[in-house]
């Protein structure tokens, strides 16, 4: 058997965390180290030793002995850790994805990677659909929508408490309107999804948005439509919250894990 692939994971939160869970099972998959700030030591060496007891507790990604870092962490652990990864030559994988609606990051990762010689991959996340999108923008799109709706404590400690009591909301009530750009920005928490979808399509100015705090609503609901040379679709998916962050999908977690398996299976899918 060929030696296990040594991973960096940034972040042990709630995605951190299951991933951790779900990855024990990979024997192909080692866990080297958990990259977290200092103030989160504690918590994060507790997760380890439960669920990763081979994987060292660091504030960096170390310089050696990594083959493969995964970012579940915000948009600021992009600077700090992806891109000095990809410059040293360690593919990443990125949950972060709205980090790339600042002016010049998404440059900044090209740069880094291919100084690197390597890769940075995005994951698709919460989300369906990235690979239809994609595709279809090779024949040319028209319209691309994203319309995202979460209960509204998943959007607390965001712009959309200001001059409003999420608590108290007895309908549904659109938060935020316009780009994915500026979604992304304003909702680092929220958006991810939102810059995906414009990624792969339309790109982050012209991807329509709308955000949506809707108490009638227990899941996080992401539609996306889509209009071009290829047709049209219509997606809509109704995830489930995770209960450490009722902010983040169920379904970001599988998708990560999604991805790291695929970079050591004989056939991926
Ligand atoms: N692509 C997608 O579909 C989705 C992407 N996401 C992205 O994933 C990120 C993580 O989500 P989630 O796990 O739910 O969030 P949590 O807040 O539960 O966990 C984030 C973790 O990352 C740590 N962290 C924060 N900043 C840094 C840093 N600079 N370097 C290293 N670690 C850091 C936090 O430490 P501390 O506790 O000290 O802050 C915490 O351990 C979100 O911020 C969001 O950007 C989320 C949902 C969907
Ligand atoms: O997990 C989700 O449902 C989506 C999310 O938070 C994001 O787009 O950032």
């Amino acid at each position: 058997m060929s030696n296990p692939t040594r991973i960096a994971l940034i972040g042990c939160g709630a995605i951190g965390s299951a991933m951790l869970e779900l990855l024990q099972a990979d024997a192909a998959l080692e866990i080297q180290a958990i990259v977290v700030p200092a103030d989160a030591f504690a918590a994060a060496q507790a997760t380890a030793e439960r669920l990763a007891p081979g994987a060292q507790v660091v504030s960096c990604v170390p310089p050696g002995g990594i083959d493969l870092v995964v970012e579940a962490a915000g948009h600021a652990a992009i600077e700090a850790h992806v891109l000095p990864a990809l410059q040293r030559g360690t593919p990443c994988v990125v949950a972060s994805v709205g980090a790339l609606s600042a002016p010049g990051l998404a440059e900044k990762l090209e740069a880094a990677a291919l100084a690197g010689g390597t890769q940075v991959q995005l994951i698709a996340g919460a989300i369906g659909a990235i690979d239809a999108l994609a595709a279809a923008r090779v024949g040319g799109l028209d319209e691309v929508r994203y319309i995202g709706r979460k209960p509204p404590q998943a959007w607390k400690g965001t712009p959309a408490e200001q001059g409003r009591d999420l608590a108290s909301l007895a309908r549904e009530t659109v938060i935020f309107e316009g780009s994915a750009r500026e979604a992304a920005t304003l909702y680092p928490k929220n958006a991810n999804v939102a810059a995906t979808v414009s990624l792969a399509g339309l790109g982050l100015d012209r991807t329509l948005v709308r955000l949506i705090a809707d108490p009638a609503v227990a899941d996080n609901v992401h539609v996306v439509e889509a209009r071009g040379a290829f047709g049209s679709f219509e997606l809509t998916m109704r995830n489930k919250p995770l209960a450490a962050n009722p902010k983040t999908s169920a379904l970001t977690v599988y998708s990560a894990v999604r991805a790291l398996r695929n970079r050591v299976a004989a056939l991926a899918i």
